[in-house]
């Protein structure tokens, strides 16, 4: 094991976060390398985000012909989702992810380590067999599912387990009510599976508003979901016959061939050794200060998952990276700004949201206006088949300033990036409202919700 000259820095993880700052800071030339634990790419391109929009496109397709059928679409009734070939297309997404990303990081000039690397001083770290020491490091590890004391928990797949499954176990349950539970409940049932959905108290999906979010639980058990709320989970036991009975504090048992883990995702930082770095920690994150830097060692920064001071989505791992990146090149004077990050839930239809919603402008006593209502008969709607679809907006009094925007509907996550740019740059409902839009698009509903 070699000591080496100091490197200027030393990325950990290859994810949206590590891969950016290392890139900005090579091409600044300095002299980066970059360890990464598994195949190099991260959870969003290989695990996340893209994999699991690709099952999503396929499932909406097979639900829009299903709706439509009546309607036109001869023979819709039939459609159905082949998960095993969607699975193949999945793969032709991301199978390159890997070689891409290795190679994109090389041609920046960035030396890409493989293996697990972890602190062995404040200034050093040890990967792929090497001790590298550094003057600077980015934390870029990621997430992964949160271990929580209960018992069995280790027979529950992960979110990796389900999107690589070649076929759909019969029932599945989907222990947790948050983003992972609802979008696999919406897909496991589309492609056949019998699904339930276990969450702890009253209020699933608990960062949306919740009157969408009622809507939407509706929705999901008209589709066959069997949602069952106030269900903390508290055993999973695997029965003789193989299966896997999973138990709640109240005593509902429900059994099933798969259950899958929605309960939350934690920084990984077990096996960096952060003592050893001189790093703090607080309950399970790093301690940082408003630059993203540790606030126990200076040399140490971290973005995305891993820093977990903004809400854990790819374009907040996106946004920490140019924050850290600008810190190390330019002085540390940049922070995050987390205060426009726009999200989608995506069920089938989506729910998207962007600021606050109702319950915190009321918690914070903020001055609102609000404009809701049904939008099944609006005709962008209805041209979908779709019968489940709803807005609310919160607008500040007097300037017209968008507070928050909420969306269940076809097409909301593209009309949510439309809410987010306003509150990003200021543009008040009034100017939003006589804003030209192409028509029919669903964009062009925007006047009649703001109006
Ligand atoms: C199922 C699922 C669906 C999602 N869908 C969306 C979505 O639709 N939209 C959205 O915005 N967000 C979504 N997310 C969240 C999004 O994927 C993450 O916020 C984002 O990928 C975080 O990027 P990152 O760079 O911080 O971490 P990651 O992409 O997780 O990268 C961290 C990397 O560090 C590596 N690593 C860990 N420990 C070490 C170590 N000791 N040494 C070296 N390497 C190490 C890991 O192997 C990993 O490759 C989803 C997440 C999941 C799980
Ligand atoms: N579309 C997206 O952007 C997307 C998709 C997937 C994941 N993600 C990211 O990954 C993170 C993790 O997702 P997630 O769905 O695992 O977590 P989550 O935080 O969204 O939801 C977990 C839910 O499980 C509930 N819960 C906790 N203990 C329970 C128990 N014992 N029994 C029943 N319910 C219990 C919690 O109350 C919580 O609401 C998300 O917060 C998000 O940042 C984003």
């Amino acid at each position: 094991m070699a000591q080496s000259d100091p490197l200027d820095l030393i990325v950990l993880g290859s994810g949206v976060a590590g891969s950016s700052v290392a890139t900005r800071c090579a091409s600044a030339g300095w002299r980066v390398a970059l360890a990464e634990a598994r195949e190099f790419g991260g959870t969003c391109a290989l695990r996340g985000c893209e994999p699991k929009k690709v099952f999503w496109t396929l499932a909406e397709a097979v639900d829009r012909a299903r709706r439509l059928a009546p309607k036109g679409v001869a023979g819709g009734e039939a459609v159905r989702l082949d998960w095993g070939a969607a699975q193949r297309f999945k793969h032709s997404f991301t199978d390159p992810v890997p070689e891409h990303s290795e190679a994109s990081l090389r041609d920046a000039g960035v030396e890409v380590l493989h293996g697990e690397a972890r602190f062995v001083a404040p200034d050093a770290v040890e990967a792929a067999g090497r001790r590298l020491a550094f003057r600077h490091t980015v934390i870029a590890t990621g997430a992964h599912p949160a271990k929580l004391p209960i018992e069995g928990a280790e027979l529950l797949a992960t979110s990796d387990e389900f999107l690589a499954l070649e076929r759909l176990p019969q029932r599945m349950v989907m222990v947790g009510g948050g983003y992972i539970s609802f979008e696999c409940a919406h897909l496991a049932a589309r492609g056949g599976a019998e699904v339930t959905l276990l969450h702890a108290n009253d209020e699933p999906l608990a960062h949306f508003d919740q009157d969408l979010v009622r809507r939407l639980v509706a929705h999901t058990r008209a589709l066959g979901v069997t949602v069952k709320l106030g269900c903390k989970v508290s055993a999973i036991r695997r029965q003789g016959d193989g299966t896997l009975q999973v138990e709640c504090e109240n005593g509902e048992r429900v059994t099933a061939e798969m259950a899958v883990h929605g309960l939350g995702r934690r920084p990984a930082l077990e096996s960096l050794d952060l003592e050893a770095g001189e790093v703090a920690v607080e309950k399970g994150r790093l301690r940082l200060d408003r630059h993203l830097r540790s606030a126990s060692n200076p040399r140490v920064f971290a973005a995305g998952d891993a820093a977990q001071q903004g809400p854990a989505l790819t374009p907040v791992a996106g946004h920490d990276a140019g924050v850290v990146a600008r810190n190390l090149l330019e002085g540390c004077r940049s922070e995050p700004d987390y205060s426009v990050v726009p999200s989608v839930v995506f069920t089938i239809p989506p729910m998207a949201m962007v600021g606050m919603t109702e319950a915190q402008a009321r918690e914070q006593r903020r001055d609102f206006e609000l404009k809701q209502g049904d939008m099944a008969s609006f005709q962008s709607v209805r041209r979908t088949g779709e019968d489940t679809a709803a807005y609310k907006l919160l607008l500040e009094p007097d300037s017209g300033h968008v507070l928050g925007a909420h969306l269940l509907a076809p097409e909301a996550p593209e009309v949510m990036n439309l809410f987010a740019f306003a509150m990003r740059f200021g543009v008040p409902a009034a100017e939003l409202r006589a804003m030209m839009t192409a028509y029919p698009s669903f964009g062009s509903n925007l006047s009649a919700m703001l109006g």
